[in-house]
């Protein structure tokens, strides 16, 4: 097992421009949709993550060929719709959620039969919440009582149904729409609060007609998908541990350029505003049809607040990073309506409150959320359990921590934003190897 320890040390103030590393969620939908376009696609930005990496892996296995000249930049040649080779080995999606969950809704109307695997955490995490309405769509699956492997088996004629989410979630809307490409009739998607509407924005960049506004997503099969170039914005989840650093440590201004601005995931930068941070947001333009700009961030002096419930899907990925501006804030920050917290990576609620618990700061985690007590943060010792954000977030913490804080099992921080460690150093983290 590829475990790596950080020590992550008192340190600043933060300064600089940075880039972060291309948008996650954008750079999984773009490999899968030139891939199954008819003709080239290139895409610039693409993150050279290892999930998005296992996605583009899974697609080259289906017969897609892809090439890869330059870092971030990938030249995919689609096979079209109907393109797709069965292969006899399972795929392997790696860590990442959003890859295994998207692939069983695209794989759900092939003809041949596919196995997705995953890795320890991976295959923890639920599957049936798109297994069964996919189902629903005349889909059929084999899984280990709704965990991985998921076992697609392939030749079912699909149809469209009308479906209404029960949690927020931009996976499960996906699946749905990707299964709706090979489905007779018309697939609907109606969700409880909108969601990241990548997947929709995309479909129609690729030529699929479809009909999506918040909360809501309807299209029909029997189209097909034309080659286009994606370009793919800077990650907002990648840039959320700098907005955290450099809102924290006195003397502290950062610019995070170019970043991804899309609404549906900038819950945090309304949340770090509300808790007194000075984040501004500069050189607003449009690149590959998203919005992004420049962040400026600078020291404040932050006080907690109470999270408004609303915007949890918003900054779905962000409460890690969030949980540390709390720990830092004056007063106490009430976090509610986070349940589905519990099914990422980690289960976060629980890696945040114990983390931060032994490091002295008083946390009383609740089913869907946690009250966090800001005041000081010590250092010690804290696990990651192997969960990329919580990684990040601990090492944001260290500095401004009374001492170093040993993080444990960081190895995954590549599934999201390789070189991290060499990105924050350079601004003015102390991040080394505790091994
Ligand atoms: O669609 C996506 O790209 C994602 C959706 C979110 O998951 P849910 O759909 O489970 O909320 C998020 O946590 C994940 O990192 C990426
Ligand atoms: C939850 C995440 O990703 P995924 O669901 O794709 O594993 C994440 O990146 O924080």
């Amino acid at each position: 097992m590829n475990v790596l320890n950080w020590k992550s040390s008192p340190n600043g103030p933060l300064r600089g421009t940075l880039r972060v590393p291309g948008d996650k969620s954008v750079s999984h939908r773009a490999m899968m949709l030139a891939g199954l376009a008819d003709g080239s696609s290139r895409i610039e930005g693409f993150l050279e993550g290892e999930d998005t990496l296992s996605t583009a892996a899974v697609m080259q296995a289906l017969g897609v060929r892809i090439e890869a000249d330059q870092p971030g930049v990938r030249i995919v040649h689609g096979v079209g719709l109907h393109g797709l080779k069965g292969v006899g080995q399972p795929l392997d999606c790696g860590n990442a959620g959003t890859g295994m969950r998207l692939l069983t809704g695209l794989l759900a109307g092939q003809a041949f039969d596919s196995t997705l695997v995953g890795d320890e955490s991976l295959s923890r995490r639920p599957m049936g919440r798109v297994t069964e309405p996919l189902s629903a769509m005349g889909a059929s699956f084999s899984t280990e009582d709704g965990r991985p492997p998921v076992r697609i088996h392939g030749g079912k004629a699909l149809h469209g149904i009308s479906y209404t989410l029960p949690v927020a979630s931009a996976q499960v809307k996906s699946a749905l729409l990707l299964a709706g490409l090979y489905a007779e009739g018309e697939t609907e998607v109606i969700e409880p609060h909108p969601t990241r509407d990548y997947t929709e924005r995309m479909l129609a960049a690729f030529g699929w007609p479809i009909r999506f506004e918040p909360g809501r997503a309807r299209l029909s099969g029997g189209h097909r998908l034309q080659a286009t170039d994606v370009v793919v914005p800077a990650d907002f989840s990648s840039a959320a541990f700098f907005l955290v650093a450099a809102s924290i440590v006195p003397g502290s201004e950062l610019v995070l350029a170019r970043v991804g601005l899309n609404p549906r995931r900038t819950g945090l930068l309304q949340a770090l505003r509300l808790m007194g941070a000075d984040i501004r947001v500069e050189n607003e333009g449009v690149s590959g049809g998203e919005a992004i700009a420049d962040l400026r961030v600078r020291h404040a002096r932050l006080k907690g607040v109470e999270l408004p419930p609303s915007l949890v899907p918003d900054m779905i990925d962000e409460f890690p990073a969030l949980f540390v501006a709390a720990a830092v804030a004056e007063g106490r920050t009430v976090v509610t309506g986070a349940a589905e917290l519990r099914v990422k990576e980690s289960d976060r609620l629980a890696a945040m409150a114990r983390g931060l618990q032994g490091l002295g700061v008083v946390v009383e985690e609740s089913p869907d959320g946690a009250v966090i007590h800001g005041g000081r943060i010590g250092g010690g010792q804290v696990e990651s359990l192997g969960d990329h954000r919580i990684a990040m977030s601990f090492a944001v913490a260290g500095l401004v921590a009374e001492g170093p804080i040993r993080i444990g099992d960081c190895a995954n921080v590549a599934t999201s934003f390789p070189g991290f460690v060499e990105l924050a150093n350079d601004c003015g983290f102390s991040v080394a190897d505790a091994d």
